[in-house]
């Protein structure tokens, strides 16, 4: 399961985690402007927008789990199995397959609005990458600081939602994830009131009460609506330190721990890695399971009119400060 959010203060923050029960090599890794991307059916882009994130590189293709472009806009991938579905190529669409559409979105377009219009002319098709790598099942989280949507290539077609909360998930579908909001709509940061009974003296015996009936497990549905009540009330100072340090805690709402999500033969998902990254100013920040300390990377370090990919390996393994 995985989690994407935004969050805004002074700047736009767009992060995830990734909960897998194994990790496929993931680098943080930025896209300079002319390096050359070879669509499989779109041809060739060879410059376009820079973009940072975190990404599995292979044959010298980044194959992006979540970025953000020079723009600020971004875009995460998040399992959504038994839904997804890719389509054979079209005549006169965007025929872009499932592992290049990160790159589609962020190398040409600076804002949500941009992305919607190059998405009516999309088709997301069903070219895997290699025999090794098969299609991944996934819809996606867009935002920029005005905005975020969820896309998603189904059955039907592509289905493009407004996403007010600017959170993700996974299963069911965004629609249906969004409806069951309503059945969480007392809930609440402030104490309750005993609305039960005027015959009956109860009272709020302890903080946090409000949030009574907030589902702590790990599924999905219970994952969105979770992160969606913590970020949507969540208070903090506006500098970067605090947003960041506030998008943080937000996702360690849905954080998952080794032990509590087995998934067959003694395997366990966990939050491999949690990313939070200013996209105002190009600032990856990223958590791992093995290690707590806040590392990040800037994509403004680089050189951004290179032809090169940059990658950065995660550092891994506690980093414990002594303080005696
Ligand atoms: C496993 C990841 C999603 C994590 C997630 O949502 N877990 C929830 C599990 S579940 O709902 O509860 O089943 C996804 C997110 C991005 C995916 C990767 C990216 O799409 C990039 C390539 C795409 C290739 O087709 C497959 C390898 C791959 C490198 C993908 C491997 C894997 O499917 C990733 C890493």
């Amino acid at each position: 399961m995985c989690t994407a959010a935004t969050y805004r203060t002074k700047d736009f923050y767009f992060g995830r985690t990734l909960d897998y029960e194994f990790s496929y090599g993931d680098e943080v890794t930025v896209t300079p402007r002319n390096f050359s991307f070879s669509f499989r059916n779109m041809g060739l882009m060879e410059s376009h927008y820079a973009m940072i994130g975190m990404a599995h590189v292979t044959e010298g293709y980044p194959l992006y789990y979540d970025a953000v472009n020079e723009k600020g806009l971004g875009m995460a991938g998040l399992n959504f199995v038994g839904n997804a579905a890719y389509k054979e190529e079209e005549p006169d669409k965007d025929n872009v397959a499932q592992f290049e559409f990160i790159p589609w979105i962020l190398g040409q377009c600076a804002t949500v609005q941009e992305a919607k219009a190059l998405l009516k002319r999309i088709n997301l098709v069903k070219t895997p990458f290699s025999k090794e790598l098969p299609l991944a099942q996934l819809h996606w989280m867009m935002a920029d600081c005005e905005e975020a949507i969820t896309v998603e290539s189904v059955k039907d077609g592509i289905k493009v939602y407004s996403n007010p909360v600017g959170v993700l998930t996974n299963n069911p579908p965004f629609d249906e994830q969004m409806f069951q909001l309503n059945q969480y709509m007392h809930i609440s940061p402030k104490a309750p009131e005993n609305l039960f009974s005027d015959k009956l003296p109860l009272y709020a015996y302890s903080r946090g009460m409000g949030a009574l009936g907030l589902p702590g497990d790990l599924s999905s549905q219970s994952r969105f609506v979770r992160a969606a009540f913590v970020k949507m009330n969540s208070v903090s100072g506006d500098s970067e330190a605090e947003s960041v340090s506030q998008f943080f805690h937000i996702l360690g709402a849905v954080d998952q721990q080794r032990g509590c999500c087995e998934v067959g033969d003694g395997q366990y998902e966990v939050t491999l890695y949690t990313s939070c990254c200013n996209a105002d100013k190009g600032i990856y920040y990223y958590t791992t399971y093995e290690n707590h300390q806040i590392t990040a990377v800037n994509l403004y370090k680089e050189r951004l009119d290179g032809t090169q990919l940059v990658r950065y390996p995660l550092i891994q393994g506690e980093q414990i400060k002594m303080q005696n």
